[in-house]
Parts: structure tokens; C-alpha cells; sequence
């Protein structure tokens, strides 16, 4: 018999310039009924912005921009500090913890976090280096502040591990791959779980049904092939930086490119742009921190690159414009290695979710493949903020079908570890 869920559960999701948080009640069934959502974004560029907003009986909504937020640590004991003030919650009855871990290795399944796990995590802070560090510092203030609430780590790797050998080795020599675990891991796994999960609500099939190409752009963004409900193939690899470039990430290069930009290519530095303390390589630091839209543009933020394009501005033309170009080579591979029976395409993410200019410039260009390009509703995706899944397709087409999801790496975690016994006491 299935233990009773009872209880609080946190959801942190730390990105590599933001953290979400969630907070969710368990009242003896399965169903996680939401208590309060805030976000802190513009981490690493400040000042943070900062929202709480509680759906509970007594509705809040906080917005403002915080100065003494520098990095994950500092924003989270903001958030705490926050949660005390201004929401009725017994933070005693917190029983799990969720954080999402953006490389979790070989890992296939959620785990409760405890030494050996720890120091997993950070020994694998090298292939993630905008992401694992940081959480890290979030998980052990959890450990020590909330010290009776179980931590565990929902890794964004698990979701690919269907990836066959032949798409996640690299043509390198296999003694070496083996021996350093060099090959594709994929990440945002969290994401395109929730997204298979809700598209198959929507169009109403099972997800082992279902072949989805997913895109989910936001400060990192990346791709993902989705063949009966597994992932087949992904644009990021052994660490988040390849693929589709990012805020400040270059995406796929020419691996050559580094040792022509720079003559130190290999030297380990601090990277002043992390939140974190760890070190990397030159090649890192330019490639994951200054590169990207920031470093065409002058900004991480997409929607202002779009609104500058539109007025002419060619840097930010030209940042939109590689941005679609590096799309359409995933959308179109994507499309034959699925054999060109694709139920639809799903835009997601901070991106994905808000440009209706991007989303309209993809859509012209899928129309050759038997797509139907974009109705109305790709303008009015912001109103229907209460759906999960909208269908932006000019018609009503059978396949092929064009979506937004509004995609949720926290509830995915809670949704996790409510139907996982484990995290669960019996007594
Ligand atoms: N109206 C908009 N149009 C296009 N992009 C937007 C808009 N609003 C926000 N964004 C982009 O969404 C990004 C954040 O996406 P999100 O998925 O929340 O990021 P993260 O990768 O930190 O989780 C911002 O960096 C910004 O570039
Ligand atoms: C994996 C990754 O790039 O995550 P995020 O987009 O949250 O930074
Ligand atoms: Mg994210």
C-alpha cells in the first residue's frame, strides 16, 4: 500500500541566471495543490529581480529589485527571509526538498542527497559550470537550515538516457570517451518531461505515442527529439554549452575557433561572471559567459534583441536572425531522423514561451515540410495564461501541429517525487 503523502514539499530550480521556486501542500493524496511561486531572476546581471507571489487564502504578490542578491546563495535566503515575513507557513513542515541539478553524470533516477551524492554533484560542477555549482550552494543551506526535510536532486540529464550510442558518442577514441564518460548527456530533461506529459494530455494519446521535436529556448536553450515518449536525440552535449547559443553561451562552434581567438585557451581562471568560485578553463569562460546575444547585443534579454531588430538595429537582426538560422538546422534533422512523422512541434521556455516574433519566423519556414504555419493565437498566447498547452496552428491540422507549452521544471519535481515511495515515510 502506497504511503501517505502529507506535508509540504519545495521545488528550487536553479538556473544558470535565475532561480524558481515553488511551494506545494500534500494532504494525504497525489495531488500537489500550489502555495506560492517566486522567481529571482537577473542573477548575474543586477539587480535582481525579485517576485513572490502566494496563491493561498490570503493572495500576495511582490515585486521588486534587490541589490543584496549577488548570486543562488544569497537569493534564496532572500526568498526564506521572505517566506518568514509575509506567508503563514510552518517551515517545519516541509518534508522534501526538490532541486533540480542540471548534470547529474550517469544517474538515472532521483536520489536523496546525502554525502556521496554531494560530492557527486560537485565533481561534476566542471561539465556544468553555470549550473551544478550553483546549486550546490543552494542545497547545502537547505541541509542546514531546514536540516529535517529530506534534500533531493532531480537531475536534467535522467530524461536522456534513451539516446542511443550511435547519436551520444562523439568520433573520438572509445577508450578515452569511456574512460572520462565523454559523450552526450542532454539537459533541460526536467523540462521536456513535463512537456511530453502535458502534449500528450492535450492531443489526448498516450506519450509513448507521441513524436515531438521540443524546443526549449531560454537563457540556455537546446532542442529535443522526442521518438514513442523517449528522447532519441538532443543539441546539447557532454555540458550545456553546445547546440543552440544562449544568453552568453556561443552554441555549437567550430572547436578549432577557441585556439584562434585566444593564445590561452587552456588556462584555468575564476570566472568573474559565476555566481560560484570555481574555476575553468579561458576556453570556458569565453565560450559559456562571453558569448551569446549579451555578447552580439550588449543584452541577455531576447525580447529587447527582438524589439531592437525590428527597428533596424543590425547587431540585433543579426542575433535573431543566427538564433532562427541555428533552430531550422535542428528542426531540420530532427524532422528525418524521426522519419518525418512528427506530431508536433512545441516552443517552451522563457523564449519560446514569449516571443511571437520568433515563433511566426520558425513557423513560415516549417510550412515547407507540410506544416501550417501560425493563426491568431500565436499573438494571444500571453492571455490564456491558464493554459498549459495552446495550439498556435493556422486550422486544425491532424499532425504536425504547432504548440506552446508553458513548460514547469518544479512541478515536474514535486509531480516526481509524489509518485516515488521513497521519499515517502511509512510511518
Ligand atoms: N517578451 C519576451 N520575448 C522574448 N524573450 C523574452 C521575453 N521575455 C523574456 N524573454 C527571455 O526569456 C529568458 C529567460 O528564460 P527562462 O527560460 O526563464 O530562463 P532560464 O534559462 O534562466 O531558466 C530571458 O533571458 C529573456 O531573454
Ligand atoms: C541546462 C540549462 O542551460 O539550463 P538553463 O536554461 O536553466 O540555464
Ligand atoms: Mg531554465
Amino acid at each position: 500500500m502506497m504511503s501517505p503523502r502529507t506535508g509540504l514539499v519545495l521545488a528550487v530550480n536553479a538556473g544558470s541566471s535565475s532561480l524558481k521556486i515553488s511551494l506545494y501542500a500534500l494532504r494525504g493524496g497525489t495531488t500537489p495543490c500550489l502555495l506560492l511561486t517566486s522567481s529571482i531572476s537577473s542573477i548575474t546581471a543586477p539587480p535582481a529581480k525579485f517576485s513572490f507571489k502566494s496563491v493561498s487564502t490570503e493572495p500576495k504578490n511582490i515585486v521588486s529589485d534587490i541589490l543584496s542578491i549577488t548570486d543562488h546563495a544569497s537569493a534564496f535566503a532572500h526568498f526564506l527571509h521572505v517566506l518568514q515575513g509575509e506567508a503563514d507557513i510552518d517551515k517545519g513542515a516541509i518534508v522534501n526538498i526538490c532541486h533540480r541539478v542540471v548534470h547529474g553524470g550517469d544517474y538515472s533516477d532521483p536520489v536523496i542527497i546525502g554525502d556521496e551524492t554531494l560530492h557527486h554533484i560537485e565533481r561534476l560542477s566542471d561539465l556544468a559550470p553555470l549550473h551544478n555549482g550553483a546549486a550546490l550552494t543552494v542545497i547545502t543551506s537547505c541541509i542546514s537550515v531546514l536540516p529535517n526535510a529530506n534534500s533531493i536532486a532531480f537531475f536534467d540529464t535522467a530524461f536522456h538516457r534513451s539516446i542511443p550510442p550511435h547519436i551520444a558518442s562523439y568520433a573520438i577514441d572509445q577508450a578515452v570517451a569511456n574512460k572520462r564518460g565523454l559523450k552526450k548527456y542532454g539537459f533541460h530533461g526536467l523540462s521536456y518531461s513535463f512537456i511530453l506529459r502535458s502534449v500528450a494530455e492535450f492531443l489526448d494519446k498516450s506519450p509513448t505515442e507521441l513524436n515531438l521535436i521540443v524546443l526549449h529556448l531560454g537563457s540556455g536553450a537546446s532542442v529535443c527529439a522526442i521518438k514513442n515518449g523517449l528522447s532519441y536525440d538532443t543539441s546539447m552535449g557532454l555540458t550545456p554549452l553546445n547546440g543552440l547559443p544562449g544568453a552568453t553561451r556561443s552554441g555549437a562552434i567550430d572547436p578549432s575557433l577557441i585556439f584562434h581567438y585566444t593564445n590561452k585557451a587552456g588556462r584555468i581562471s575564476h570566472d568573474p561572471e559565476l555566481a560560484t568560485q570555481i574555476h575553468v578553463t579561458q576556453a570556458e569562460y569565453i565560450l559559456n559567459s562571453k558569448s551569446g546575444w549579451k555578447s552580439l547585443t550588449g543584452t541577455t534579454d531576447f525580447g529587447l534583441v527582438t524589439r531592437r531588430a525590428k527597428k533596424g538595429s543590425d547587431m540585433d537582426q543579426l542575433a535573431f536572425n543566427l538564433f532562427k538560422d541555428r533552430i531550422l538546422n535542428y528542426l531540420g534533422s530532427y524532422h528525418l531522423k524521426l522519419g518525418g512523422r512528427v506530431d508536433a512541434v512545441v516552443f517552451a521556455g522563457g523564449i519560446g514561451e514569449r516571443s511571437v516574433e520568433l515563433r511566426e519566423a520558425v513557423a513560415d519556414k516549417l510550412k515547407c515540410l507540410g506544416y501550417s504555419g501560425v493563426s491568431g493565437d500565436n499573438g494571444n498566447v500571453d492571455s490564456k495564461s491558464d493554459h498549459v498547452v495552446i495550439d498556435i496552428s493556422e486550422g486544425t491540422p491532424e499532425t504536425k501541429r504547432t504548440l506552446v507549452c508553458r513548460t514547469d521544471e518544479q512541478f515536474e519535481m514535486v509531480r516526481q517525487c509524489v509518485h516515488s515511495d521513497k521519499f515517502w515515510s511509512t510511518e
